[in-house]
């Protein structure tokens, strides 16, 4: 940003899992680094000029929000994968196993092509920052190339992100598979230099073994070394998703207590590893992750659409263990994260059915409030890969990482005109003026055309609203 911005009007951001802030009148200054510079909540309009001038910005570019209008961070893509987009509503009738063979590998391995990654990645990252994802973590194919063009076209439209170029040894087609360990290796090493000579921080490499029944135990040790040799490394994989994968993983590693214990056994299971899904754990494994303070991706959509399994959530919430969500497309099959907050929501519900709330639960066995569900989309998943202190909460000294949600008749979408004609609805009663129902209807009945703008370190990026 050339001039500072102050945007005026609703501001909602999460605190905990069960509070979070909203409130209808604020100024939030954003400096020309890109960062929040102050926040002053219930600013009645006659107070604004004072304001301004008393913090020096009479001179700042004015944006004020409409009535149904508000800013909110934004979302954290805790999983998902690039080349898989294109794959996305295909093959979902088969379970994980079957699916991987028969319909993503296939895909990824056409990847080898850099000019079709290029036109692929192109559209993939303008999507998925449109639907309103600020951070994403992307796995990219086993190819370096392409996956160095994955990183260039994020570095180039803005995008905050964490870019991993897929590990896999083994178990895989001819076609679709590294010759060595040794090659893994040195790939991987390449693209984190690629990355960081990206001349902005906003792009960070990420070490990205696919799954355990991928990696042969030397690829597995290999990339636990390079852990912790570079401590500044973020680790993503996939954990216990499919009771096929499970039974399988546990065969090939018969010397390793259980599914987590394979990761932690060759140091991949710290405080900077995001486990997506994480479905069928046992009770050491839980006790596990959380003592190695690991995060977890949730990714109901994917685990609702590939028949895998309802991950416990609220049990971890409960426990303390850091969980962000996940859109794990094409196993899910929309790149927006309100549809994982939809199916995030359905499954808290869906295992209340089964297993009533224990007496001393918070979240384990009840529904999901908005609290949490704002919590996961925004600052749990910045939890989950270590930026929660740059994102995912709207605070001075954070970057404005944000997005401007409108609710009005205007954005285009029929599922939320009624929150436009209803100011009873949106004006609401009381301090918080409507904006609870406006966020759950967001949540619920929203997608990208509500999503009008997009921020990242204070730079417009996208969203539905043409950019200047
Ligand atoms: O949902 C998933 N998508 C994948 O691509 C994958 N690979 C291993 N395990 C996986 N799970
Ligand atoms: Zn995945």
């Amino acid at each position: 940003m050339a001039r500072q911005t102050v945007f005026y009007g609703a501001v909602i951001s999460p605190e905990t899992l069960s509070e979070y802030q909203a409130y209808p009148h604020s100024l939030l200054c954003v400096n020309t680094s890109g960062n929040i510079n102050w926040i002053v909540e219930d600013v009645v309009d006659s107070a604004v000029q004072d304001l301004l001038s008393q913090y020096g910005a009479l001179e700042a570019d004015f944006i004020e929000l409409k009535h149904g209008e508000f800013i909110m961070p934004g979302f954290v893509d805790t999983h998902t994968h690039a080349p898989q987009v294109p794959n996305i509503g295909s093959g979902q009738q088969h379970e994980l196993l079957d699916w991987l063979a028969q319909y993503t590998f296939p895909m990824e391995a056409r990847f080898s092509d850099v000019g079709f990654a290029r036109r692929a990645y192109e559209s993939v990252v303008r999507r998925i920052i449109d639907c309103g994802t600020t951070t994403c973590c992307y796995y990219g194919t086993l190819h370096l190339e392409s996956t160095k063009v994955l990183a260039d076209i994020v570095h180039a439209y803005g995008q905050r992100a964490f870019v991993g170029k897929c590990n896999m040894d083994r178990h895989a087609p001819d076609n679709y598979v590294e010759p060595s360990a040794d090659a893994s290796l040195a790939a991987t090493h390449a693209l984190i230099a690629h990355i960081r000579a990206l001349p902005s921080p906003l792009v960070q490499p990420v070490i990205t073994p696919r799954f355990a029944i991928s990696c042969t135990p030397p690829l597995l040790g290999a990339l636990g070394a390079l852990a912790r040799a570079d401590q500044s490394l973020l680790i993503q994989t996939h954990l216990s998703e499919n009771a096929s994968e499970v039974t399988f993983t546990r065969s090939l590693f018969s010397e390793c207590t259980s599914y987590t214990d394979v990761y932690d056994h060759y140091g991949l299971l710290g405080p900077r590893t995001v486990l997506a899904h994480a479905v069928y754990l046992d009770d050491a494994e839980v006790a596990l992750i959380k003592a190695r303070d690991a995060g977890v991706s949730h990714c109901p959509t994917s685990n609702f659409n590939l028949s895998s399994g309802i991950c416990k959530v609220g049990a971890m919430l409960d426990k303390g263990i850091k969980v962000g969500l996940g859109t794990d497309v094409s196993g899910g099959f929309s790149t927006s994260i309100l549809t994982a907050i939809q199916h995030a929501s359905i499954a808290s519900k869906a295992l209340a059915f089964h297993s009533p709330a224990p007496a001393e639960a918070t979240f384990a066995g009840r529904q999901l409030p908005l609290s949490a569900l704002l919590h996961l989309a925004t600052l749990g998943g910045a939890q989950v890969c270590g930026l929660q202190d740059r994102v995912g909460s709207l605070a001075p000294g954070k970057a404005f990482d944000a997005l401007l949600v409108s609710v009005r008749a205007d954005a285009g979408n029929p599922g939320l005109w009624g929150a436009d004609l209803d100011r009873e609805l949106c004006t609401g009663d009381g301090a918080r003026g409507g904006l609870d129902a406006m966020l759950e209807r967001f949540f619920f009945t929203g997608d990208d055309r509500n999503v009008r703008r997009v921020y990242v370190q204070g730079r417009w990026i996208g969203g539905a609203e043409e950019r200047r």
